[in-house]
């Protein structure tokens, strides 16, 4: 019996159906009533989890609009997670935009608004400075073995939207716990609230973040050192995941902390692994191999220039020198092609300036270039004309396009549009989902290009092997284990990474990737499994009432 009693004039509170960890709702036997004094607190039917499941999706699809959808899910996850996890991991393709981009997107702006009940932790830079190590303490649960951090600096390409970020961990962890079976109760959501520059959530009555200016330079970085000393104080075995910083802070935080404590940035490092693994499985439709892509990258950032990174280790192995592997990824940026000529580039950009001509116009780069695949990564909606694309798709028998940019208002292009604008021979993903397209007499189905296939994995390979760091060779092998799980009868519907269904399945071979690369570089702490991947799929959480 667990019964938190208050004083003789305050109610008194059923725990059992206050903590969503542990709360079954109708799910309680009648012998769980009975011992833990439910009796009477709920309707008479014992239910099982389908039959709970049962109602909730038939209310879910009542919803009129996603952002209600969400905030239904949103009301259910902090009521009863079991059942939350049971509705999604087996709904999941239908559940992802409603968790997760689009529709976290919407949430993220709505944030002030659709606030209900407190999840995660929000630190202030300002309140809270000097005394991080204490806010983290607050933490209720024992443990948090995954830790996703952002400063809402850039979410998705909405930019900064200050404290309103908070929906971005909360969705990723979501996806830890769907997709890799993480338990919930050791996932951790952050938002760091150093202010904000968006001047309409500052002015907003209802902004619930501080209405600073963003904190920049010294007091920032002081501010993250803090951050950073206190997780390792408060959690020393913790995963730390940076997501959707903006991407100043994003590569200076890679580079000061990912060889002292095991953390990865998501939008530069997962999104790299993604991305590779997506050119493999398109190479594997157009015929041509890795080493033979040219690669137009538009939009030099976090996420481009992670998948630039990524591509260019890999040709590597392929046997193709750097600067080889250099010249067959060529950037744009919102300045026009990255080239030597330019004086505003700084450094994670300039390692990739090609020496050529400047020019801001696409459709003459793609005519110079003449690359295999164009990649959108630019935050910028409708980035990609027809002119571009039938330009792509006179150069190339298959062209690849990619319109990685979230959400769906971001995209590049439509799928539809990819498909319209090259005669229905592009190879085709979008970060975002895009219903099916027929194009003709043929539907295509081509699916997601996320880095949801990627981060789940690698954070389940690390607790495995207990990792005390992460390396670029661990995102690597996630990439070849990623592309390893695309079948045929994928790539013939059009789509580069698995179905939603089998994201159990790849988040198995993404960890035993991870955790093999792990023991092999010396970052394991744990005994190496004989067999990772079951291993892997032991480890993970099911939801169901016990
Ligand atoms: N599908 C996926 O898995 C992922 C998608 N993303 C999405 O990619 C987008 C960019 O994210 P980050 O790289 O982190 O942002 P970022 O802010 O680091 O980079 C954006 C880049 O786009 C460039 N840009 C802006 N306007 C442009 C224009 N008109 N033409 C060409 N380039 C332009 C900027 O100069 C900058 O280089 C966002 O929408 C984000 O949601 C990010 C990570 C993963
Ligand atoms: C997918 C992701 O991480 C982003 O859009 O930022
Ligand atoms: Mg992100």
């Amino acid at each position: 019996m667990a019964r938190i009693t208050g004083s003789d004039s305050s109610p008194r509170v059923a725990a059992e159906l206050c903590d969503p960890l542990i709360n079954r709702g109708t799910g309680f036997s009648a012998d769980d009533r009975r011992t833990r004094q439910l009796e009477g607190l709920l309707p008479p039917r014992v239910e099982s989890l389908v039959e709970q499941a049962a109602r909730v999706l038939s209310n879910l699809r009542d919803q009129h609009n996603p952002l209600d959808k969400y905030s239904y899910l949103s009301a259910l996850r902090d009521e009863n997670e079991t059942l939350f996890y049971h509705v999604v991991l087996d709904n999941l393709e239908e559940m992802l935009p409603i968790i997760y981009t689009p529709t976290v997107g919407e949430a993220c702006t709505q944030w002030s608004r659709i606030y209900e009940r407190p999840r995660g932790l929000y630190i202030s830079a300002f309140a809270h400075r000097g005394r991080v190590a204490e806010v983290l303490e607050n933490w209720p649960r024992p443990q948090a073995s995954v830790i996703v951090v952002t400063d809402g600096g850039r979410i998705l390409g909405l930019g900064d939207l200050g404290a309103n970020g908070m929906g971005i961990p909360i969705g990723k962890l979501s996806l830890y716990t769907a997709c890799a079976g993480i338990a919930p109760e050791i996932c951790l959501p952050i938002a760091l609230d150093v202010g904000t520059d968006n001047a309409s959530l500052r002015n907003d009555p209802l902004y619930l973040g501080e209405r600073q200016a963003r904190l920049t330079g010294a007091p920032y970085d002081e501010f993250i050192e803090e951050f950073v000393s206190a997780v390792q104080t408060v959690f020393p075995e913790t995963i730390l995941q940076f997501e959707d910083f903006n991407n100043a802070s994003a590569f200076r935080l890679l580079d000061r902390y990912s060889n002292t404590l095991c953390c990865f940035n998501d939008d530069v490092q997962g999104t790299g692994a993604m991305g590779l693994a997506g050119l493999y499985s398109a190479g594997r439709i157009t015929g041509q191999g890795l080493a033979e892509q040219r690669i137009l990258f538009v939009g030099a950032g976090e996420a481009n220039l992670g998948f630039a990174r990524t591509v260019v280790a890999a040709m590597q192995h392929e046997g193709l020198s750097a600067a080889q592997s250099k010249a067959r990824c060529l950037f744009m940026d919102s300045r026009g092609l990255v080239v030597t000529s330019r004086t505003d580039l700084p450094a994670w950009k300039s390692v990739f300036a090609q020496d050529r001509a400047h020019t801001t116009d696409t459709r003459t780069v793609i005519e110079d270039f003449a690359p295999t695949a164009i990649i959108g990564a630019s935050g910028v909606g409708a980035r990609f004309d027809e002119d571009m694309l039938s330009a792509m798709a006179r150069i190339n028998h298959r062209p690849i396009v990619f319109a990685l940019s979230n959400p769906t208002s971001k995209a590049e292009c439509t799928a539809e549009q990819a498909f319209a604008w090259t005669q229905g021979r592009v190879v085709f993903a979008s970060g975002s989902p895009f219903p099916p397209v027929t194009y003709e007499t043929q539907t295509y189905s081509p699916g997601q290009g996320n880095n949801f296939y990627v981060f789940p994995g690698v954070g389940l390979g690390l607790l495995l092997a207990g990792a005390t760091q992460v390396s670029d060779e661990m995102f690597l092998a996630a990439a070849h284990a990623l592309a390893d799980c695309v079948s045929a009868a994928d790539l013939e519907q059009g789509r580069l990474f698995p179905p939603a269904a089998g994201m159990r399945d790849v988040a198995v071979a993404v960890a035993a990737a991870v955790a093999d690369v792990a023991h092999a570089q010396g970052y394991a702490t744990r005994q190496p499994e004989q067999d990772l991947c079951a291993a892997a799929a032991s480890y993970m959480y099911v939801p169901h009432y016990s």
